[in-house]
């Protein structure tokens, strides 16, 4: 039989105990990027599942944007990036809130949604849940409509789950 996409991503991230801080066990997405077969299957699955049914994608900065990007590309609609405090060169509204390892800030162009635009949030990891919850809640006051969080890997052993009830959540590979 032939392995899962699911089997597949898993067997390219690549663990990194003790990133960037003591207790955290890093997965590291760059082999699935470094390989063009996973990678393209990975964004084909993801624009199967969204097909007509979003507007816009965004994505978080960084890690966010590869995925995002290249997802709204294969969709043919737009790409709106979340960015770090600081980045963003129009006018902005941010959120500042608790990360797995620290805190931050992320802000998005304030004319970047007229209102109802039907937006899939994604990323590469769901791991505490507080960035993908920020991001969402920034995009409620921006006026659109978040039709779901899609993700590569998402961590189950941390309760990023909790902070999105409600939410639409989509990832390729759990991790238990
Ligand atoms: O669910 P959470 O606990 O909020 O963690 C998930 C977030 O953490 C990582 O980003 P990071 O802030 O490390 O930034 P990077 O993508 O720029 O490396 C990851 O890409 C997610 O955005
Ligand atoms: N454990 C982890 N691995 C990779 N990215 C992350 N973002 C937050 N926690 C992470």
């Amino acid at each position: 039989m032939s392995a899962t996409l699911a089997d597949r991503v898993s067997s390219r991230l690549r663990d990194i105990q003790d990133f960037p801080s003591p207790g955290i066990l890093f997965k590291d997405v760059t082999p699935v990027l470094a390989d063009p077969a996973v990678f393209g299957d990975v964004i084909r699955d993801m624009a199967d599942r969204r097909r007509g049914t979003v507007d816009v994608i965004v994505g978080i900065e960084a890690r966010g944007f590869i995925f995002g990007a290249a997802l709204a590309h294969e969709l043919g609609i737009g790409f709106v990036p979340i960015r770090k405090a600081g980045k963003l060169p129009g006018e902005v509204r941010g959120l500042t809130y608790d990360l797995e390892y620290g805190t931050a800030t992320i802000e998005i162009h304030q004319d970047a949604f007229v209102g109802g635009e039907r937006v899939l949030v994604v990323d590469d990891v769901l791991a505490t849940g507080g960035t993908a919850e920020a991001a969402c809640r920034l995009l409620d006051e921006a006026g659109a409509t978040v039709v779901a969080f899609e993700t590569l890997v998402e961590l189950a052993f941390l309760p990023g789950r909790d902070r999105l009830v409600g939410r639409e959540i989509h990832a390729t590979v759990v991790v238990t």
